[in-house]
């Protein structure tokens, strides 16, 4: 079986990371924390060319404490899978469906750097293996906590999984709502974006995918 031939509900020509890069994404070279003061002194700049007056006293703090919440909002570079799966990878001869539905995701898109957020539901084939159940939400945070095209969050997810315990097959479903085409834009406030990888044998066999399909109803 070819985990590696993959199915997406989209096409995406422009696939720029490798799997392994995608589990093995490159720290920044200094603590997170420590990236603070240049950040601050950037966001400092952003609001000054908005026009607004840098030194008032509702936003003397406000250059730090945007430095913060991007830098929560992207923890996910600071992290790798093999941290947060700590090991919790188990033995067991099950080979039934497992799936984790409905895990909250919020995003930054990388093309406007608003946020997108949404729901992640995720299904495997066990091969032996299971994976700590909390650990699929981690395996959402690492990745969601990064700048992030929808595709691309849903196609990490999916090959983390397969990475980490050799399934049978993974299906991978986001459906996503995109602040940069509510708030700005083309302003369309209920659309969603819907995503979708089936690796393995929820690619290859309709039957596993519909099942799959079936149960995130
Ligand atoms: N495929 C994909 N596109 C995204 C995602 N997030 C944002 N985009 C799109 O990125 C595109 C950027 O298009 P541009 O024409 O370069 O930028 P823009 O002028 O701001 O585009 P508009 O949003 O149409 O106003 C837009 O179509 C966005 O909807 C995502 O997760 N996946
Ligand atoms: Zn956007």
């Amino acid at each position: 079986m070819d985990l590696g031939r993959r199915r997406s509900s989209t096409s995406i020509g422009h696939e720029k990371c490798s799997f392994h890069h995608d589990l093995e994404l490159e720290h920044s070279p200094l603590p997170r924390e420590e990236l603070i003061p240049e950040l601050a002194a950037s966001y400092r700049s952003v609001i000054h060319n908005l026009g607004e007056d840098v030194t008032r006293q509702g936003l003397l703090k406000t250059p730090e404490r945007a430095a913060k919440a991007m830098l929560f909002f992207t923890k996910g570079y600071d992290q790798t899978i093999q941290e947060v799966l700590n090991d919790a990878i188990f033995d067991e001869d099950h080979d039934d469906m497992v799936i984790v539905k409905d895990i909250e995701m919020f995003s930054i898109c990388e093309h406007h750097l608003v946020p997108f957020w949404g729901k992640v539901s995720v299904g495997y084939l066990p091969n032996k293996r299971v994976l700590g159940l909390s650990k699929v939400a981690r395996i959402v945070e690492v990745f969601s906590r990064r700048l992030q095209v929808q595709e691309r969050l849903t196609k990490q997810i999916a090959n983390a999984i397969v990475e980490a315990i050799k399934p049978a097959g993974v299906g991978v479903v986001v459906e996503g709502t995109h602040m940069c085409m509510v708030m700005r834009g083309i302003q369309k406030v209920n659309s969603k974006t819907t995503t979708s990888t089936m690796l393995g044998e929820f690619r290859n066999d309709q039957r596993t995918r519909e099942e799959f399909l079936s149960l995130l109803k």
